[in-house]
């Protein structure tokens, strides 16, 4: 019943699709001892204007490690050719939302339809740099997605070193995003994780996802969870998603 109603607003959405976007000046938020820069958003359709909050952008609780690798990553969105023209680098910052079916309506809140209350999960405490701080970017050509996480002091399992649960939604999130970029719609069918050395509290750690193969419906992919410079492997995992279709997701799997 509820799958048919959200079916029915997924159609009424379609013709809104080719709205001509309108450009809303979005501030960019300020990380400190940084400059402010204003930037441009040009994709949200005409009657739904409101800006959603972007997580995966710096924010005041963002140590230096975090923001250093932002910058690495960022800065090969978009390089510079000879010319001074600019044009799309290698990686692509994803966007983060707090409700994860933004991602398949373009930023209309289908949760309201399904569960007022519904949040993703990493993204639901407000205190920043409280939980999981983190941004991924995607290399399509490399078939490669890093996530740079900053785990904060409500993740604690171990006493200083964070929980093995929250190590495991990580990889899930940056693995489960890798593979949805490659096949589409897909669910974790099998996580396997070796944690090899903790990570403390509030340090900031790069977990990096690779394409192992694609069978059918079935995407295998890898992941690594280094400290920041690479130096220390701290865990290692192999998952497999199998695709499934969007309606089985209306209807609740
Ligand atoms: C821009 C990017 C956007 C990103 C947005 C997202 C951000 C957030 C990201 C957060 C991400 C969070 C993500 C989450 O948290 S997802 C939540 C956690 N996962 C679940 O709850 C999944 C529950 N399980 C299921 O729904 C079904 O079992 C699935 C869908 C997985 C398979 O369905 P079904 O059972 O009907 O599959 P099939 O019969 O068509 O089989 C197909 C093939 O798959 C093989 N198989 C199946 N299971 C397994 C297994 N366990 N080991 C090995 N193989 C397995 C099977 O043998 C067959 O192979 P073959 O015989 O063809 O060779």
């Amino acid at each position: 019943m509820m799958a048919a109603s959200v079916r029915a607003t997924f159609r009424l959405f379609q013709p809104l699709r080719p709205v001509p976007p309108m450009r809303i000046p979005l501030r960019q938020p300020t990380v400190p001892g940084r400059t402010t820069v204003a930037r441009t958003m040009g994709v949200l359709p005409l009657p739904f204007f409101s800006k959603p909050r972007d997580f995966s952008l710096p924010n005041s609780s963002w140590g230096p490690e975090m923001v250093r690798l932002y910058e690495h990553y960022n800065s090969q969105c978009e390089v510079e050719r000879e010319g001074g023209e600019k044009q799309k680098g290698p990686w692509k910052r994803l966007p983060s939302y707090n409700r994860v079916l933004k991602y398949a309506t373009g930023g209309v809140y289908l949760s309201k339809l399904i569960q007022s209350k519904a949040r993703l999960f990493t993204r639901n405490i407000k205190e920043p740099g409280a939980s999981f701080e983190y941004v991924l970017f995607d290399n399509s050509e490399e078939q490669k997605c890093v996530g740079i996480l900053q785990a904060g002091h409500l993740l604690e399992g171990p006493p200083g070193f964070v929980h093995g649960g929250a190590i495991a939604t990580m990889i899930d999130t940056v693995t489960g995003a890798h593979a949805t970029l490659l096949s589409g719609p897909v669910m974790t069918a099998n996580l396997n994780i070796n944690y090899r050395s903790p990570i403390p509290l509030g340090s900031t750690v790069v977990l990096e996802s690779c394409l192992d193969k694609k069978e059918d419906k079935k995407t295998f992919v890898t992941c690594k969870v280094t400290s920041s410079n690479g130096s220390k492997l701290h865990s290692e995992a192999t998952a497999l998603f199998v695709s499934i279709s969007v309606c089985k997701i209306l209807d609740g799997v």
